[in-house]
């Protein structure tokens, strides 16, 4: 029997193990030790790191994944999985022979070691690696790199790797982001103002180059268009802000709160950098900044799910694997 063309790697960030404080207090330390997460030299970083933030934020933020957490544990795992198994299905009948596709996190399990093992032990000798990124970041997409890199440093055989750096403005992407949002108009009612709101950096690292809000930039202006909306019926902010230094602006907390200070009647929420729904959507979003919008004085708040395992999601992610192993 010969063994599959190639696999494929699915890569999102990583979540705790459970929602507790010990659990999130290892997450995190995985997470924001990281370079490309937190740039200021170890020196005066790691001291910060340990001795406040891991001592006063796990409480916290254990109790916020205490409320989104399912039955079948942390959203981003759960649906991860989900995703895995439903591209595996569709690859299956695209390529009409089965393609191992392995779910693996930046931090945290299933790991990026575990996952390269499974490809190996199922004989693929190439591995397409598909960060679940839309838009580049350094923080994101560059720490997958490097993870990869470290995960298979121990290797004496390396696979052949093709790796898909963003997919932001892909037509497949744009088109899924449109339809889910005409779908929830139509079940839900349409609001008078669509927010798309990213998970935000830190503005040093987009002046020092990275392009990620160039990528968002253009997500929103190729969705709005494909929705044709005009220019006051839409804005772009970002979210989830860490630390005390500048973040990319507008935030999205500030912005509800004025819309809702002026009374807006209503608004449709999008948060296209998010692959799967998270904490970062299903607390923040869901709960925290509709607190904001509906205490300044705001009307309607209707937060629009992320694409998660929607069928044109999983299409579109079958058509970057197609893409990338052209020739494979
Ligand atoms: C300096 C800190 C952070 C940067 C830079 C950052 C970038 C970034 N993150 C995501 C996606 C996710 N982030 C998530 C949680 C999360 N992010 C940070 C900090 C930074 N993120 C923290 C500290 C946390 C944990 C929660 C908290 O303590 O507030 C998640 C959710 C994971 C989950 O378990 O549900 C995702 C997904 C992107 C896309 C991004 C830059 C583009
Ligand atoms: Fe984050
Ligand atoms: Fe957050």
């Amino acid at each position: 029997m010969g063994s599959a063309p190639f696999g494929v790697m699915l890569v999102n960030l990583g979540t705790p193990e459970a929602p507790t404080a010990s659990a999130v207090r290892r997450y995190l330390a995985e997470f924001l030790g990281d370079r490309r997460v937190i740039d200021l030299p170890r020196a005066k970083w790691l001291p910060i790191l340990h001795g406040i933030i891991l001592r006063i934020r796990p409480p916290r933020v254990a109790k916020s994944y205490a409320a989104v957490w399912g039955e079948d544990g942390s959203p981003l795992l759960a649906i991860g999985r989900r995703q895995q198994s439903a591209l595996k299905e569709r690859l299956a009948t695209r390529m009409g022979t089965d393609i191992p596709v392995e779910l693996a996190m930046t931090y945290g399990k299933p790991s990026m070691e575990e996952a390269g093992l499974a490809l190996r032990d199922a004989g693929v000798e190439r591995i397409l690696v598909l960060p679940l990124y839309p838009q580049f970041s350094a923080t994101t997409t560059g720490a997958v790199f490097d993870r990869l890199a470290r995960a298979l440093a121990p290797c004496p055989h390396l696979p052949e790797l093709r790796f898909v750096r963003d997919y932001h403005n892909h037509p497949a992407y744009i088109g899924a982001l449109a339809e889910s949002v005409r779908e929830h108009w139509a079940a839900h009612g349409r609001q008078s103002r669509l927010l798309f709101s990213y998970h935000g950096i830190p503005k040093r690292y987009a002046d020092a180059g990275d392009p990620y809000p160039r990528h968002c930039e253009e997500t929103s202006r190729l969705v709005a268009e494909e929705l044709g909306l005009e220019a006051d019926e839409w804005q772009q902010t970002y979210q989830s802000r860490f630390g005390r230094e500048e973040w990319l602006k507008p935030y999205t907390d500030e912005t509800l709160k004025a819309w809702g200070a002026e009374g807006l009647e209503g608004v449709n929420v999008i948060s296209p950098a998010f692959a799967a729904d998270c904490l970062e959507t299903l607390e923040e979003l869901e709960v925290e900044n509709r607190g904001y919008f509906e205490e300044a004085g705001g009307g309607a708040y209707q937060y629009i799910p992320a694409l998660n395992d929607r069928q044109d999601h999983i299409e579109l992610l079958a058509s970057l694997v197609e893409q990338h192993t052209q020739g494979w």
